[in-house]
């Protein structure tokens, strides 16, 4: 029997992608010809120690620079959205109006805009927040405002560069069971780049661990505790003890 099913495309495929930065005897080997494809709704996280090029990959997917050798292909040629450690909003804008910016860029009329900017706020449990200036919020309550900002792209790719590393532990948890309810109700593909191995087993699906610079891929976790986990379940832990243990070889190896 033939199946008339087609295999699921990728969402996102790097192929050999390399990165230099700068030229000649200044030149920074970043990326050495990775290679990585994400499926549709898969949540990878990437881990790796300080400056192996976590970052540097995120901005490529991003389409914020090129690379310098292989490829890279979002599927759809969708433009995925892209969050940082810092919320990036306009301060000059009430909430809702930092929400509401890529709704005008995506050239919604003014009656869309508002109905959308309130479901939006309702997913982050901000409802009541709209007319707030950013400076009125928690730094949680910023990255939240980020994410529906991020949402508003109506991207199905979410591209997250330690979204939640500058929060304490308390309102990460809970940061962690928002983005998940989020991408599951969605059916988002995230990569999500942390330094916090035990964030990584709290909400991938799949753990990337990159050499240290140049960075390649040197080891991939396919992590199958059910949703939703608890960042202090034993089987998340027990997975950050694995994965700690070959970043921590890694480090030691590149005499770090
Ligand atoms: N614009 C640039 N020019 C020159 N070198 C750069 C530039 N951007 C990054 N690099 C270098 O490339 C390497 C990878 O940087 P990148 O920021 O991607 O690493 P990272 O894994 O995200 O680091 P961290 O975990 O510390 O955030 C580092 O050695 C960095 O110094």
């Amino acid at each position: 029997m033939t199946s008339t099913q087609a295999p699921a495309r990728a969402a996102v495929t790097l192929d050999g992608v390399t990165k230099v930065y700068g030229r000649g005897a200044e030149a920074v080997l970043a990326l050495d010809g990775l290679d990585l494809t994400v499926r549709p709704g898969e949540f990878v996280c990437l881990v790796g120690a300080s400056g192996c090029g976590k970052s540097t990959l995120l901005n490529l997917v991003a389409g914020l620079d090129s690379p310098s050798g292989g490829s890279i292909e979002v599927a759809g040629g969708a433009r995925p959205g892209l969050m940082f450690q810092e919320s990036a909003l306009f301060p000059w804008l009430s909430v809702g109006a930092n929400v509401e910016l890529p709704l005008k860029l995506r050239k919604l009329d003014r009656a869309q805009r508002r109905d959308r900017v309130a479901e939006l706020l309702r997913t982050v449990h901000l409802g009541d927040f709209g007319k707030h200036r950013p400076h009125q919020l928690s730094g949680g309550m910023r990255q939240r405002v980020a994410l529906a900002r991020t949402l508003a792209l109506d991207t199905p790719v979410l591209l997250m560069d330690e979204p939640f590393g500058a929060l304490d532990a308390m309102t990460r948890d809970i940061l962690h069971d928002e983005l998940e309810r989020i991408y599951l109700e969605r059916e988002l593909t995230v990569l999500f780049v942390t330094h916090n191995v035990r964030e990584a087993a709290r909400l991938a699906d799949r753990i990337v661990l990159l050499s240290s610079r140049p960075g390649r891929i040197i080891h991939e976790t396919t992590v199958d505790a059910p949703r939703p986990r608890r960042i202090d379940a034993p089987e998340v832990a027990a997975i950050a003890a694995d994965v700690t243990d070959r970043l921590r070889k890694e480090v030691i190896r590149h005499g770090q």
